[in-house]
């Protein structure tokens, strides 16, 4: 028996076969081959196509049945993780009304902003543990105020994932951890944010039934069973944010463990019980995959927008060159980039900088003595930096830090961006062996609930390599110092 997994990611759709017993992998890969195109009609805006997203999800499935060669009809159980915090709005027969506004879309700040203002930090912070900040709810709420004729012919709103589940089986639905992602789940009275979805106006009606992870969803229709190649029946059991599901790949469940990643964004994700959050607007609290009422564990992220995208851009914008070039290339240059800054970015408000568009900043170019590998160490160490800057922000709404993990994948395939982090921030970061694909197909097949048994696999079988603080933290100090500065002095200007 299998589980697949399907993980909607920014740049790109991949999708992993498990082996149901084990866990282990039968085949990995993604859609499209290039990366996926965000559209920004204004600057401030991001947005992609949920039926685009469909077309990749169908051919990445196909791929992995063709090029694995199992039996289909083996195919029992489907995990979906995605893109958070997106707005996809369908009408009655499930067509999406327009584009999604997706996570990195900085329209609805002000929305935000204000309903923050009007309903005020308590309030917010008691029910919703989180600002409106830029999120689902805010979203839709920009759809009402400017596109009213399509918030009439809305049917049901749904975040990126909800909607690939929709796909697959005819059912429109979201779950408590996803309302938690558009600040639509309120802690306190264990259900739906009425009292934002009443300030915003939205209809409630617009809200699609709540399913519960690790149990039967809906079933592949007999559409999708054509579109996907796969079998008619087999179940969707599990669903969520990329981010929690990153922790859940590698074993993240309990107070004090930390999940990170550098993909398009760059998250760090602590594990924690507090329902009474000190920052409510620069980190973010939602429902993690195994919070019940009763055990109610919370994932408080700390993202940052314009991570991996800015290395993309370089890559696309700076001779093509792949990753691997790229990170050999920069690994020749010493820590601190020969003095050239990168301030990373440009994708979008940034929520730990009061939701500011500060925009990527090069800086100290020579045009006599930089080329471009400074630029490729510039802009890991860039990126590493605004983590670091990033978990100071963090730690002060988490405890202590007991483990932090990363998978063997994006930003973390690069040395020099692992080694960074690791040592600015004084802690080992374990690398396992997974991706989010991977752990969506797995998470499919926890519908024992058996939680202890899942962690100890990924534990005993995925850990490849730690990385350790390096002993010379000195360049790195100096570098991160004069990075910081450079960032400060933007920021006053913004
Ligand atoms: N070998 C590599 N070394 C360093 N960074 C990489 C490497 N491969 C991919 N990346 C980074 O990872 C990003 C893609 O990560 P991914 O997790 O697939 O993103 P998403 O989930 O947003 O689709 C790329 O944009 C790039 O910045
Ligand atoms: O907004 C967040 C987390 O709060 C982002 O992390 C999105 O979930 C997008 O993830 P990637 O496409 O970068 O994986």
């Amino acid at each position: 028996m299998y589980h697949l997994g399907i993980d909607l990611g920014s740049s790109s759709v991949k999708v992993a076969l498990v082996d149901a017993d084990s866990g282990k992998k039968i085949i990995s890969l993604h859609e499209p081959p290039n990366e996926m195109e965000i559209i920004a009609v204004n600057p401030d805006w991001a947005e992609q196509d949920p039926n685009m997203w469909w077309t990749h999800v169908c051919n990445a499935i196909k791929r992995v049945i063709k090029e694995s060669d199992v039996n289909v009809s083996q195919i029992k159980n489907i995990g979906i993780s995605y893109q958070m915090h997106g707005l996809v709005i369908v009408d009655k027969s499930g067509h999406p009304l327009r584009n999604s506004i997706i996570w990195c879309d900085s329209r609805a700040v002000n929305i935000g902003r204000k309903a923050l203002e009007d309903l005020g930090e308590t309030f917010c912070g008691e029910h919703m543990l989180n600002a409106p900040g830029n999120f689902t709810a805010s979203k839709l709420k920009w759809v009402i105020d400017n596109e009213p004729e399509r918030y009439k012919s809305t049917y049901k709103f749904m975040l990126p994932g909800d909607f690939i589940a929709y796909k697959l089986t005819g059912k429109m639905a979201t779950t408590k951890n996803g309302l938690s992602e558009g600040i639509l789940w309120d802690y306190k009275a264990d259900e739906v944010a009425t009292g934002l979805l009443d300030y915003y106006g939205i209809d409630k009606n617009l809200v699609p039934e709540i399913v519960e992870n690790f149990t039967n969803q809906g079933s592949v229709n007999e559409q999708a069973s054509k579109d996907t190649g796969l079998p008619l029946g087999a179940q969707v059991t599990y669903r969520s944010g990329d981010q929690p599901n990153n922790a859940l790949s590698l074993n993240i469940f309990n107070p004090g463990e930390v999940a990170a990643t550098g993909g398009t964004s760059g998250v760090v994700y602590a594990v924690s019980n507090n329902l009474k959050p000190q920052e409510i607007s620069k980190v973010n609290h939602f429902a993690h995959v195994n919070y019940t009422k009763e055990e109610p564990i919370i994932g408080t992220l700390l993202n940052i927008n314009g991570a991996g995208i800015q290395y993309r851009w370089l890559r696309n914008n700076c001779g093509n060159d792949s990753y691997e070039t790229m990170n050999t290339k920069a690994s020749e240059v010493e820590v601190g980039s020969n003095g050239v800054v990168i301030i990373p970015f440009g994708n979008g408000a940034e929520r730990m900088l009061e939701n500011k568009n500060v925009g990527t900043h090069i800086l100290n170019l020579n045009l006599n003595s930089h080329g471009n590998a400074h630029l490729y160490r510039a802009s890991l160490e860039g990126i590493a930096f605004s983590f670091v800057y990033g978990v100071e922000i963090l730690k002060k709404d988490i405890g202590d830090i007991k483990v932090i993990r990363a998978g063997n994948d994006n930003l973390f395939r690069s040395e020099i961006f692992a080694n960074t982090v690791a040592t600015l921030i004084n802690h080992d970061i374990e690398i396992y062996n997974t991706t989010g694909a991977v752990g969506a197909a797995r998470a499919a097949g926890l519908t024992d609930g058996n939680f202890d048994k899942f962690g100890e696999n990924i534990t005993n079988n995925d850990h490849v390599m730690t990385y350790t603080p390096l002993e010379n933290n000195a360049p790195y100090e100096t570098a991160y110092e004069s990075w910081k500065n450079e960032l400060e002095m933007i920021l006053k200007h913004k």
